[in-house]
């Protein structure tokens, strides 16, 4: 009772936005364009401020500064409740990597699993993720010139196949079957699942309410997903996948509690999370790199230049470019610029992430008890004025600063916009502290080689990447206002899988084809009217592009 009391009174001492009497934000928080609410809500309120619906409350934070106190140096905050709903994709309800507080099985697992994603792993199957693109490049040539794509299908095949590579050593013959216009079967019962697992956060007792249709059509979804999740287990244990590969790594871990290789139901747990976490994120980041080039023409002609530099553009002359090798990653440094642009301004993880206090702390001016549920949506953070000139435009020369994921120094300008009052609640008064007390851990669970962002120069550029190392000793020390893979220990083990795949896709469509947002999608009035976030942010019915062979343009 005492602890309930505390917990309300801090929630009501917090600024909140207007809503309905018992209802609160509801309407607006699971509504179809939820990430602006959130993003005006704190437009209005600052970087903190709590948004209620029914009983349920949570804290949400949009300010970097705030989300390194919570996430990156401290082990005040875990993932808790909100994660429980996840565990019902499996037939035994087990924790995952994804869902398990910070505990003894998750380290088990994170130390486990992470080598598969080491950059040396992932050359090694490097070719065969790039065997899959002639593939989509006919299929998008079949669909002729002047005929719309849906962008979401054809990158969900691939996507779909890069993780069955890293798993299983196969693919699952999503990119030899593409339609342009429906997604890979596992891609639509996942889909399904996860939307019913988001909303049981909210409202728990939907399942049983099977009376009505759409909850009985959800507990269907959830049972293919588990019949699929229980195939995929036997088949990985039947097919004997390559060392290298996750699924390896899978096989050959140790529940920590039971000193055995983990059971059928644990392996069903991670089976669906890596499917689960790394499908849709990374279908949804390709199709957001490849509308912005769309949709800026100046970004899509320099993109040409850089790919025409190596080698790699088609022309008249040359219908086939050479094809992408591994080496090429690393010397495309505006596409790489471009397609971070892209996750920060189209955060794919707009929603964030989830966590419950475990110890009182003093946030942004708040006492914030133990129990509090927190959100940081990561979208909030990628447009917080106070931390990003122009925040709203694409700008893919922003990332040439050095350090440009970090806080920058303040200048007059954003000095002014925080005194201003956007974030004018304490939080900038006093250092940030740069003690990380979890630094021993995320050195021993990833063996120093996994960074805490979008690393690309240590992963393509080795050499770079040991140079970096001494000089980001300044820069670790400081704040990351760019996380579209979190941060922290929590952040994403599959980063470096996802921007391999993101960025080979990419390239290749762009060194084929000249590419256009599609006349039905409205132009970008109308793409932002269809764009709503779910598991991700993305565009209702999917994205639709044309495309020209740059060989007949
Ligand atoms: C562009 C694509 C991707 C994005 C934007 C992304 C983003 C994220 C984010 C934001 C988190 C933290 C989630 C939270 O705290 O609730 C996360 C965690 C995770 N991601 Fe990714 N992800 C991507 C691709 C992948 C891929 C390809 C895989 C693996 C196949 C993967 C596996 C995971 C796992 C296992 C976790 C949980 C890690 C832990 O808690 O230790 N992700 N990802």
């Amino acid at each position: 009772f005492w602890s309930g009391s505390r917990l309300r009174r801090a929630y009501a001492r917090l600024p909140h936005p207007k809503g309905l009497p018992i209802l609160g934000n509801v309407q607006e928080v699971v509504g179809f364009s939820k990430h602006k609410y959130v993003y005006e809500a704190q437009q209005k309120l600052g970087g903190i401020f709590v948004l209620k619906f029914l009983t349920l409350k949570f804290v949400s934070i949009g300010d970097p500064l705030m989300a390194h106190e919570l996430m990156q140096i401290s082990d005040t905050a875990d993932k808790g409740w909100m994660y429980r709903p996840f565990e019902r994709l499996t037939t035994n309800h087990r924790p995952s990597i994804f869902t398990s507080p910070t505990n003894v099985y998750w380290k088990a697992m994170r130390k486990g699993v992470a080598p598969a994603f080491n950059g040396s792993n992932l050359k090694q199957g490097f070719s065969r993720l790039n065997d899959l693109l002639p593939a989509v490049v006919n299929h998008i040539k079949r669909a002729g010139l002047g005929k719309s794509v849906n962008v979401d299908c054809v990158a969900g095949g691939v996507t779909m196949d890069a993780i069955s590579l890293a798993i299983f050593g196969t693919t699952r013959g999503c990119t030899d079957d593409l339609t342009s216009d429906s997604k890979p079967e596992l891609a639509v019962v996942a889909g399904q699942a996860t939307d019913t697992i988001i909303a049981t956060i909210a409202f728990p007792w939907v399942l049983k309410l099977g009376f009505i249709p759409a909850a009985r059509r959800a507990s269907q979804g959830l049972a293919k997903m588990k019949k699929q999740n229980q195939e995929m287990v036997r088949e990985l244990r039947a097919c004997n996948p390559p060392a290298t590969s996750l699924g390896a790594h899978l096989l050959s871990l140790q529940d920590p509690k039971t000193g055995q290789p983990l059971d059928d139901y644990q392996m069903e747990a991670e089976m669906s999370t890596f499917f689960g976490a790394g499908f849709e994120t990374s279908t949804t980041s390709i199709g957001w790199a490849l509308y912005a080039i769309a949709t800026h023409a100046d970004v899509q002609c320099h993109v040409a230049a850089e790919l025409q530099h190596h080698g790699l553009l088609a022309s008249h002359a040359r219908p086939e470019p050479r094809s992408l090798g591994w080496d090429d990653l690393g010397k495309l440094e505006y596409l790489r610029n471009v397609i971070k642009e892209s996750m920060r301004l189209y955060t794919t993880a707009s929603g964030g992430t989830l966590r419950t206090l475990k110890k009182d702390i003093k946030l942004g001016g708040y006492d914030l008890p133990a129990g509090m549920s927190i959100n940081v949506p990561f979208y909030n953070i990628h447009l917080n004025a106070a931390y990003w000139d122009r925040p709203t435009e694409f700008l893919p020369e922003r990332w040439n600063v050095p350090n440009a994921e970090y806080v920058q120094p303040k200048t007059e300008d954003t000095a002014n916009a925080e005194s201003e009052g956007a974030l004018s609640n304490g939080m900038h008064e006093s250092t940030p502290s740069t003690k990380d007390s979890n630094a021993g851990l995320r050195e021993s669970i990833s063996g120093g080689r996994q960074s805490d962002g979008m690393n690309a120069e240590e992963l393509w550029k080795p050499e770079a990447g040991i140079k970096a190392v001494g000089q980001d000793a300044k820069a670790r020390s400081s704040v990351r206002r760019f996380m579209p893979f979190s941060l922290g220990l929590r952040n994403c083990v599959g980063q470096n899988l996802a921007n391999t795949t993101v960025l080979t896709f990419v390239a290749t469509l762009c060194s084929h084809f000249l590419i256009d947002l599609a006349p039905e999608m409205g132009g970008p009035e109308g793409v932002a009217k269809l764009t709503t976030l779910t598991l991700t942010l993305h565009v209702k019915g999917g994205l639709r592009l044309c495309f020209t062979p740059r060989a007949q343009a």
